[in-house]
Order: structure tokens, then sequence, then C-alpha cells
């Protein structure tokens, strides 16, 4: 017998197509009006409805977005279903804007997929500007200000060593090595914890971010696009996205909790060293539920390591192509260690160094792939600009990969080049460049980061020789890919001599033993 008889199945057939005609005309009544009371910069063209949300290819969108601004100018406006995005396609817009205007561009966009579905609304990289992201904000800071690079020192140099025995014993597992490092320093400041090659909590971790960064991505997901179908109660089940966002969720909660319950039998058993859960997890003021304590270490360990791991990758392949720098960045280092191979460079010569702290502002810069359509910030109110008037909720991010490589930003973009950053403002990581992004909601972990990336520089420039493997040329014009478990190019690293072979044996090989599970 059938469950529903014709009748009632025209009937909500009807009802169907009336709820669906009357919400194209609401929706296209309410685009006019926005376009009336609003002025946007250059609209791209698109579809009616939908926008450009079908335009924008999956993978590589920041040279996509680049071909937009060499056609649309210094700002141009994308749209997502409802939502307008305006995109700054100049360093001086986005500092304008993010910078200046802080107070009212420091939210997220509303992205029910990526924040709402795959991160269960607790990834403070997502949080809407209000009272928990400030709270982890702060948290954050505590952790990673300056005055915290104390703590991290001892476990930058320490992995920064292992770093380099492992490039001299296994070169050609290179890419995993910077991983590792990156990794690594990370999980010791977190969690108390060394991580070893393919250890596979932590190729649980790659996995959940590479799962999840494509969803931050413009017009990534349907329901991105038109946020009201996550509000519509129907069933799980009908909701198409969320078979594989729940899925997503679960997953990384699943393997940060692991870690959680992994620290809690360690501290039991007496054999946990103190380190930033522990203090958490005791500490009387901060109260947070498991699964945010976990999002917590999520964010700080997925925000922390493959940034760097990519930011290294960078250096490497900007040294393979253009090594014209490395003869001037090894008389700093030859004149502080000794041109034989006396001793590593440690924190102590950062003074003496700037060759390398300006190496280190340029693989932020140059060929950014984790971020190359910037971070996306939200208006929290109406704001005018320059003739243009933007309504409180438009997205508005920078063209991070359009910019970095503009030849009106920078001399010859293309060029890995750190002398550029030989100026005034040297001594801050974060200026002049969008690496780092703009504003309250810039990266809270950029002092880590500078530190992280000296250390290693400083030493893989001194002990070893890149270079590109001319059977395969590294290929630069676009994002290397996210995943890092896959060699992105081919290049060689040979000690600079055989007295900086003995000095890695001498002062890294120890370094190199690790014991994942102490
Ligand atoms: C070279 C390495 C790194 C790069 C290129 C980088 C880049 C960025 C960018 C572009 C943003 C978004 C900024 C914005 O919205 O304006 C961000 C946010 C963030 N970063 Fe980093 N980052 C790096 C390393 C780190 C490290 C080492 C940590 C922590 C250990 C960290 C923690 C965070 C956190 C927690 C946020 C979210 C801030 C918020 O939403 O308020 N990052 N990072």
């Amino acid at each position: 017998m059938a469950l529903i008889d014709l009748a009632d199945l025209r009937l909500l057939l009807a009802a169907g197509i009336i709820v669906l005609v009357g919400w194209v005309a609401w929706s296209i009544m309410a685009d006019i009006m926005i376009q009336r009371k609003y002025r946007f910069p250059n609209l791209v063209p698109g579809l009616p409805l939908i926008g450009n949300a079908l335009q924008i290819p999956k993978i590589d969108q920041g040279p996509y977005l680049q071909k937009l601004g060499r056609q649309y100018g210094e700002m141009f406006t994308l749209k997502f279903g409802s939502t307008y995005w305006v995109v700054a396609n100049s360093r001086r817009v986005a500092y304008e804007l993010l910078e200046k205007r802080a107070s009212i561009y420091s939210s997220r966009m509303s992205l029910p997929m990526a924040h709402h579905i795959v991160s269960g609304e607790k990834r403070m990289v997502l949080m809407p500007y209000g009272e928990s992201w400030r709270l982890q904000r702060k948290l954050m800071h505590q952790v990673l200000n300056i005055s915290q690079q104390r703590i991290f020192k001892p476990f930058q140099d320490l992995e920064s060593r292992a770093l380099m025995y492992e490039l001299l014993e296994q070169p050609q597992n290179w890419y995993l090595s910077l991983g590792r490092f990156s990794s690594s320093v990370i999980l010791n400041v977190t969690f108390g914890r060394r991580t070893s090659h393919g250890d596979p909590r932590f190729l649980a971790i790659f996995k959940a971010q590479e799962e999840f960064v494509p969803y931050t991505m413009p017009g990534a997901s349907i329901v991105d696009s038109f946020p009201f179908l996550a509000r519509i109660p129907v069933l799980k089940k009908f909701q198409p996205w969320r078979w594989k966002g729940d899925a997503i969720y679960e997953r990384t909660i699943t393997a940060f909790k692991q870690f959680l319950d992994d620290l809690e039998r360690r501290v039991k058993e007496g054999k946990q060293k103190d380190c930033f859960m522990t203090q958490l997890l005791a500490s009387k003021e901060a109260k947070f539920t498991r699964d945010e304590t976990a999002f917590i270490a999520v964010t700080l360990l997925e925000a922390g390591s493959d940034t760097t791991r990519n930011s290294l990758l960078e250096v490497v392949a900007g040294t393979a192509l253009y090594p014209d720098w490395v003869p001037r960045a090894r008389a700093e280092l030859d004149e502080v260690c000794g041109k034989n191979a006396e001793r590593l460079p440690t924190f102590d010569d950062i003074e003496r160094l700037p060759m390398i702290r300006a190496a280190v502002k340029e693989a932020v810069r140059w060929r950014p792939t984790n971020t190359q359509t910037g971070v996306p910030h939200a208006l929290t109110a109406d704001d005018e600009f320059e003739g243009y008037r933007f309504p409180k909720g438009t997205v508005v991010t920078w063209n991070q990969w359009a910019i970095a490589n503009d030849p009106n930003e920078y001399d010859q973009p293309e060029r890995f080049y750190p002398d550029r950053f030989l100026d005034e403002e040297l001594d801050k990581p974060q200026k002049g460049h969008l690496g780092f992004g703009a504003g309250r909601r810039m990266c809270v972990g950029y002092n880590v980061a500078a530190s992280n990336l000296f250390i290693a520089i400083s030493r893989l420039i001194y002990c070893f020789d890149i270079e590109q493997d001319q059977a395969h040329p590294i290929v630069v014009d676009k994002p290397f890919p996210l995943t890092a478990v896959v060699e992105p190019y081919k290049v060689k690293f040979k000690p600079r001599s055989d007295a900086h072979r003995r000095l890695i044996i001498r002062e890294c090989q120890e370094a190199a033993v690790i014991d994942s599970k102490a």
C-alpha cells in the first residue's frame, strides 16, 4: 500500500514549488535592496542567485584570485549566494580596512560547514568576534607571547638539531623532516612530547587539517554560500553536506581526545612533563568543556605546525632557485660561528645575523600556500570606504597570493630575495607583508613562528648546500600541495664541507634520538 497517495504528492510538490519560488523572489528582492543601499567595488559577474560560487576552483584559489585582481583592480567583490566578499588587492587597502578599522573588521564570516559542522564551533581561528574568541585568544596569547620564548627556545634548539641530523642521514625524507620539526616544537609546548616520522597520532591531525582547510576557501560548500540551508530543520540525513562534515568532526575530536586521555594517564603515572595542557587542565580559572579543551589543543597544533612547515618549504625552494642570497648570509654566519664549522648558530646570535632575520620574513612573504586567499575577516557594522558602502556581515579578505606576487608591491616579487626586508622594520617579523594577517585577528603565534624559522634557517644555511634537481625543475607558479606526506618538489641537501658534516654529527646526533613515548 502506498504511504502517500497521488493527490497528497501533488500537494506536497506544489507546496515545495511555492516555497522555492517564494525563496527565489525574496532572494532577488533582498539582493536588489542591498545593491541599492550599499555600493561594492567592481562586482565580478556571476550567475543569478549563486553569484560566483561555481567559478572558484577547488584548488589553487590563490592564482585564480590573482587573475581576477589583474582584471578588476585594487578592490573587487565576489558574491557567494547571499554573502558579499570584498577582496583587497593591495597592502594599502588591506591595512586601511583590517588594521586601521580593526574594531569593526575583526569577526569571521558565518561558515556553517567549516565552523559549525566540521569544527563544532570550537576552532578559535573561525570564531566570530565575541566573548568565546576573546577568552581563547587571551589564553593563546599567554602561551605564545614574546616573553614565553624562553619556554620555546630549548625545544626549538633540540628539534632543529634533530632536523640537521635527519637531513644528513636521510636526505630523501627532507620534506617529512621539515614537517616533523615544525610539529614537534609545538607538540612539545602543548603536550610535552616529541614526535617522530610517521607518528600515527600526527598523521591523524594532518588528515583532519587537510580535510578542514579546503572548507575555509571561498565558495567551498553550498551551505556556506546559502547559510539559511543549515537552519532548515530537516533531519541530518537529508543534508548531504553533513554526511562528510560530521564524519570529519568525529575524526578530529577522536584524534584529539586520544591526546588528552594519554596526557591524563601519564600525569597519573608521574611520567608527564609540565606543559601548556597540564597547566590548562589544572587551572581553576579556565572553564572549558572537554571538547573545547581538545579543540584549543587542535588549534595550537594545527595553526602552529603546517604553517611553519610550508614556510620552510618556501625557503628551501627559494634558496634552490635563487641561491644568490646564500653567500651574503654565510658571510655573517661564518663571522659568528667560524668558517670551519666551529659551532652551530644559536638564538644568542640573532642580533649579528640580519640576513637570516630578513630570510624569515621573506619565507613568510614568498609564494604563500596555507593562506593563499587570505583568512577572511567579517564586518560587524556598516562601513564606508573611499566612496563604497559595505553592510554589516560583508566578508573582507586580502588577496594574499596576488599581493605577494605583485611587482607594484615588491620589486621582482618572483625572486626569493631576503635583502628586501633589510630595513628599519627588520626586527618586526609581522611587518612588510601580510603573511601573518592584519588587525586584531593577526596570527597570535607570529613570534613563535619567527623564532622557529630563525633557528631552522640559520642552521640550514650554515650547514647545507641546497640544490635544485635539474632533472625535476621546481614549479612555483602555483602553491605547493597542502598535504604533508607528499614530496612537493625534488631538491638535494649536501653538507657544505666535511667539517660541517662532522659538526652535525657532533652536535646534532643525540637530539635525533627520539623516543616519542617518553
Ligand atoms: C610561518 C608560520 C605562520 C603563518 C604564516 C601564520 C599565519 C596566520 C594567519 C594568516 C592567520 C590569520 C590572520 C588574520 O585573520 O588576519 C593566523 C592566525 C592564527 N595563528 Fe598563525 N601563522 C603561523 C604560525 C603560527 C604558530 C606557530 C601558531 C601557534 C603556535 C599560530 C597560531 C595562530 C592562531 C591561534 C591563529 C588564530 C587567531 C585568531 O583568529 O584570532 N600561528 N596565522
